[in-house]
């Protein structure tokens, strides 16, 4: 049976131009079908997906997705850029305090005389803070909007900074820190979404994925301010700490000028503000269809019974919103367990093994391990619109797994050429470090360091000797307590063994931070601020940031002990394994959204969880379709699902017999299944 055979696909993106098949398609036979009532339809067919259950159909091409096609010619107005340039500044607010604290801990320790546990307190208590904030900022968010918590957050982020510059004691340290993890929790659930609600559909991915760029930028310009003001043995902790204030107070000044997210505008019902700042978002092109979608997907959630109660509860009874806050969470869960906290933390120390000595020289490469990050973000943000956040995902997850092992085969070669104690000098004390017989077994011990002398790559002289409790930089008495730069003088050894396999580990570091930054590091962030939609957005955003900041803590706390119960390649292969499990999570969960309107992402998740990549053996495609006729002649639209993706296409023929039939996508035409019955 013939239908029509003109293409309509939506998601590639054609020569500049060229008219696109659905371009021809809607100046040509498609002006004859009433949009309206296309629309209607739709609405009706997703509320009955919607009650039973796990059905999937999608609508046809909507006047929001031929929009967001026909975006792609028009320019952005430079505003979109400054919007998303003044929020990203929480993300660098983010990244500067979680990654100051380290420098500073170096020197803080020395004049405050910490003890390990309030270092621990320290850094903990602002990652713990955030964890808390980010959970009830969404609260904050749909209630005062994304502009109040953002200048919430920068208030806080500067009350926090100078509480910390001028603190005289550990007590209002701490305070200072958590009042700083406040700030983050709440600026890292609100900026992806603030971002994603005034971006155009075609730039979004590369607009909310600079925020993980500041983030990451954020990490990087603190490693510097840390080597800066490691020199200034005084007070250098106070302007480490204390620089964030400026970035804070920018921030602040700049969105008392800023405008509220016309999305949250339209939902509290102010159109006419909304009306406005989306046509300044928008410069000078036509608002009202987008205008009204956002509007009609609003009165659509209404109606459909989704406003009322504890929106959490609404989020987990309706299929879509679950599911999406599955993959949410799920992503932010996997990027903590891949470890890059751990690795970020621990590049000092590999970087020691790799034969850096001096504590100046490894504080200035932990800015060039932060600065690689940095760097490799950048192309995070410059493939996320090119191949979409599927793909960048897995690619990125891929790279992770190889490098987290080529860094766990690196220390398990360590480990098994460890160099042996050769000297047992007299311990009054009568440690546990005596009873060690090489370098790996004693460095594990977190009492005890590795005494030694070397000639050129061969140690020899070496002895297990425990910790001055007051400087992990020396041993407690011996040779290695009064240790000068004089050569002859011994080297100390706290947390690593010298090896000759350093080169792999360090590779592996290189290599790991090159593959998570574009993908891993930022997908989770810039993926979670559009999956839901926007009456579960902000407490989507606050549970899955929440999940982010909780497996944080738990990684960044637990590593030490993993690492002494499973030896550092025991804990680097248990990040690789994670990983894999989260390569398994991401292939079979991960939908793609890129292009997409916002409005239209909650289609995507009306099928079963985790079924993306379930294709069937004889590798047709599925597709799931909407009838739609008019007065004038029938036509038959769908949806088809490949790779997690959704393109709309027309169907040119279909046979009633084994519901096989041929759809047009990119001129090309198809074979494929019907999931329901045509006829
Ligand atoms: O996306 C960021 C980024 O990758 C950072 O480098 C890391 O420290 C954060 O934990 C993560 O959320």
């Amino acid at each position: 049976m013939h239908l029509w055979s003109q293409g309509a696909y939506v998601t590639p993106t054609w020569p500049p131009g060229a008219q696109s098949p659905y371009q021809r398609a809607l100046s040509s036979s498609l002006n004859d079908y009433t949009l309206k009532q296309m629309s209607n339809r739709t609405g009706s067919r997703r509320q009955r997906t919607a009650e039973d259950g796990e059905r999937s159909l999608i609508g046809p091409p909507s006047r929001r997705a031929r929009d967001s096609l026909l975006d792609q010619d028009v320019s952005t107005p430079f505003f979109v850029y400054l919007l998303a340039f003044f929020s990203a500044l929480g993300g660098f607010l983010f990244g500067y305090d979680t990654g100051v604290v380290s420098g500073a801990m170096l020197l803080l320790k020395k004049e405050m005389h910490l003890s390990a546990l309030w270092q621990e307190l320290l850094v903990s208590s602002t990652v713990g803070a955030a964890a808390l904030s980010a959970l009830s900022g969404g609260f904050l968010n749909g209630w005062l909007g994304r502009r109040i918590c953002i200048l919430i957050a920068s208030f806080i982020f500067c009350g926090g900074g100078i509480i910390l510059s001028v603190a005289q004691n550990k007590g209002v340290l701490l305070v200072g820190r958590i009042t700083v993890g406040l700030g983050i929790g709440i600026a890292s659930m609100t900026v992806p979404v603030y971002i994603a609600e005034v971006s155009p559909p075609h730039l979004r991915g590369q607009l909310v994925t600079i925020n993980s760029l500041f983030i990451t930028g954020g990490q990087f310009i603190a490693s510097v301010v840390d080597g800066a003001f490691s020199y200034l043995s005084q007070d250098g902790w106070r302007y480490m700490l204390g620089l964030s204030v400026l970035p804070a107070v920018l921030q602040f000044f700049g969105f008392i000028f800023l405008p509220e997210s016309p999305r949250w505008l339209l939902q509290k019902g102010r159109n006419q503000e909304a009306r406005q700042v989306l046509g300044r978002v928008r410069g000078n092109q036509n608002i009202e269809e987008e205008y009204d979608s956002i509007r009609a997907s609003i009165e659509e959630e209404g109606k459909e019974a989704r406003s009322g109660g504890v929106v959490i509860l609404r989020i987990l009874s309706y299929g879509p919103t679950r599911r999406a806050l599955i993959v949410g969470c799920g992503l932010q869960m996997f990027q903590q367990l891949s470890g890059i906290n751990t690795v970020m933390y621990y590049s000092a120390t590999i970087l020691q093994m790799a034969g850096v000595r001096e504590d100046k020289q490894a504080i200035w490469l932990a800015a060039a391990t932060s600065a690689t990050n940095f760097v490799f973000t950048l192309v995070g943000v410059w493939l996320v619109e090119k191949v979409g956040r599927r793909k960048l995902t897995l690619g990125s997850l891929l790279g992770t797994g190889l490098s987290l092992t080529l860094l766990a085969v690196g220390f398990l070669l360590s480990a098994q050429n460890s160099p042996p104690v050769t000297l047992h000098p007299v311990d009054s004390h009568n440690s546990t470090c005596r009873l060690y017989g090489s370098c790996e077994l004693c460095m594990l011990d977190p009492d005890c360091g590795f005494c030694y002398l070397e000639n050129g790559t061969s140690v020899f002289d070496s002895s297990c000797i425990p910790v001055n409790p007051g400087s992990t930089d020396n041993a407690a008495w011996g040779r290695c307590s009064n240790r000068t730069e004089e050569s002859g003088s011994p080297y100390w050894a706290y947390n690593y063994c010298p090896t000759s396999y350093s080169w792999m580990v360090l590779l592996g570091l290189i290599l790991y931070l090159a593959s998570f930054a574009p993908g891993m590091g930022t997908m989770p962030w810039t993926v979670n601020s559009e999956i839901y939609p926007l009456w579960a957005r902000s407490t989507g955003n606050a549970c899955s940031a929440g999940v982010n900041w909780i497996f944080n803590v738990l990684v960044s706390l637990t590593f030490l002990h993993v690492a002494e119960y499973l030896t550092y390649y025991g804990a680097f292969f248990m990040y690789a394994g994670l990983v894999v499990l989260g390569l398994l999570f991401v292939l079979c969960c991960l939908p793609e959204t890129k292009g997409l309107q916002l409005e239209d992402i909650e289609n995507l998740f009306t099928r079963q969880l985790c079924s993306c990549g379930d294709l069937p053996a004889d590798d047709s495609r599925h597709v799931h379709y909407i009838r739609q006729s008019s007065d004038f002649s029938p036509a038959y639209y769908g949806a088809v699902e490949s790779d997690c993706a959704i393109a709309y296409i027309t169907i040119s023929t279909a046979s009633s017999s084994d519901n096989r039939g041929q759809v047009s996508l990119n001129n090309l035409k198809t074979e494929v299944i019907f999931t329901e019955s045509l006829f």
